[in-house]
């Protein structure tokens, strides 16, 4: 007997087809398609690395944004808003990846890079940012009494340059995803994500400002409710959701609602960043009822895969390109999680070409159930808009 493990493309890409061929009857039996727990496994310290690195980065933001200066606050040369938390974050999590997985070769992908802060000038802002980066690992305390210089803050922060692609492992990091919310006091997340293959293997959304009871349309600030939340998902295990200073993870499910009146969506606050109108067209086809919840952020992502809503709609202004880092760790979040992220001809989301989403106009996420509607009125919606009578 000839035993033959033959390995098949599929979404997963660890999924293997074990097959055992019978010389004898020269008869093909399929006996299992299962999970190749080795290949998952080598994703654990990963994993483990990744809640560590985004729960620390939180941290460093929670405490900047209660103290939130003026001056904190830099314009990039695209004019958006940096701040001395979105870089101490990726300084953080680049350090704490480093640390704790030295045997593994380390690439990252992430947003900011250190050119700003090298210019004459920025030296203030560099001091802040380490002190902030020293003062959280001293409050965490796994890493003994190590002071890192503004120079290693610098290093770690362009640690970040890696292009991504199809080949061998990537992180990729947003230190904060919704930078104008976090100037604002409302909500941001610190968003981590594995590349393996070009494929989003796990992802890590630590959302500091999220309340942990569902928001659902009803959302608005509330001093009193109790917020912070981790989530993770790994490829094939399923989402979870835990405070973010805390245990006791839960098992989180987007909504099973089938009824596309019932279902209520999420865009971003910022009309720059996505065509409200359009939103509006495909709410009001699919007969929503609820006003859309403007939220920042790929908390966008964690609040539907717990069900909070069931549509997520973006429609980037013409000549916006997506980048990988505002969507890799909400992705994995929302598919584990039972939902679907696809653009708006119901392709999955590419990961694999660098730092850049290559797409057809727009982002949308919902549950299965709801994607063909919505794919439907999305199509309508469009056509509208090219040609209005
Ligand atoms: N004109 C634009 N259209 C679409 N997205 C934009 C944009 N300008 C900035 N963004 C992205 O939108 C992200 C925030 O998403 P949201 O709109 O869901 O809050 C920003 O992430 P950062 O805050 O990390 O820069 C930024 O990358
Ligand atoms: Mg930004
Ligand atoms: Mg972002
Ligand atoms: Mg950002």
């Amino acid at each position: 007997m000839n035993i033959n493990c033959l390995r098949i493309v599929t979404p997963q890409p660890q999924v293997k087809l074990i097959s055992l061929f019978s010389t004898r009857k020269s008869r093909t039996l399929i006996l299992s398609l299962k999970l190749s727990s080795s290949v998952l496994m080598s994703y654990d310290k990963g994993f483990a690395a990744a809640k560590k690195a985004a729960s620390i980065a939180a941290r460093l933001c929670q405490k900047v944004q209660k103290a939130l200066l003026q001056s904190d606050v830099q314009s990039k040369l695209d004019r958006s808003p940096v701040t001395v938390a979105d870089y101490g974050s990726q300084a953080l999590v680049s350090f704490v990846l480093e640390r704790e997985l030295p045997s593994e070769p380390f690439s990252i992908v992430a947003e900011e890079d250190s050119k700003d802060l090298r210019k004459d000038g920025a030296q203030d802002t560099l001091q802040r940012i380490t002190d902030l980066v020293n003062d959280t690992l001293s409050i965490d305390g796994s890493y003994g009494s190590i002071t890192l210089s503004t120079e290693d803050v610098l290093k770690a922060i362009d640690s970040g340059k890696s292009e991504g692609g199809s080949h061998g492992r990537h992180w990729v990091l947003d230190p904060i995803d919704g930078t104008k919310g976090f100037v604002r006091g409302d909500q941001y997340a610190i968003a981590l994500a594995l590349l393996d293959e070009g494929k989003v293997v796990l992802g890590v959304l630590a959302c500091p400002n999220l309340p942990l009871a569902s928001i659902r349309s009803d959302y608005q600030h509330s001093a009193d409710k109790e917020v912070g939340c981790l989530f993770f998902a790994k490829i094939g295990a399923g989402t979870y959701m835990q405070p973010l200073n805390g245990s006791s993870p839960l098992k989180v499910q987007v909504t099973a609602i089938e009824n596309s009146e019932e279902a209520s969506f999420f865009e971003s606050y910022e009309k720059a960043h996505s065509m409200h109108d359009l939103s509006s067209s495909i709410a009001k086809k699919l007969g929503v009822k609820a006003p859309p919840v403007r939220i920042d952020s790929q908390v966008k992502y964690g609040a539907l895969s717990r069900g909070d809503g069931a549509i997520y709609l973006r429609f980037p202004h013409k000549g916006y390109r997506e980048k990988i880092w505002d969507h890799a760790a909400g992705c994995i979040v929302v598919t584990e999680a039972g939902g679907v992220v696809s653009d708006v001809s119901g392709n999955p989301l590419d990961f694999s070409k660098g730092k850049y989403l290559d797409l057809d106009t727009g982002i949308i996420v919902t549950n299965q159930k709801l994607m063909p509607a919505l794919l439907k009125a999305v199509k309508e919606s469009l056509e509208e808009k090219a040609s209005p009578l």
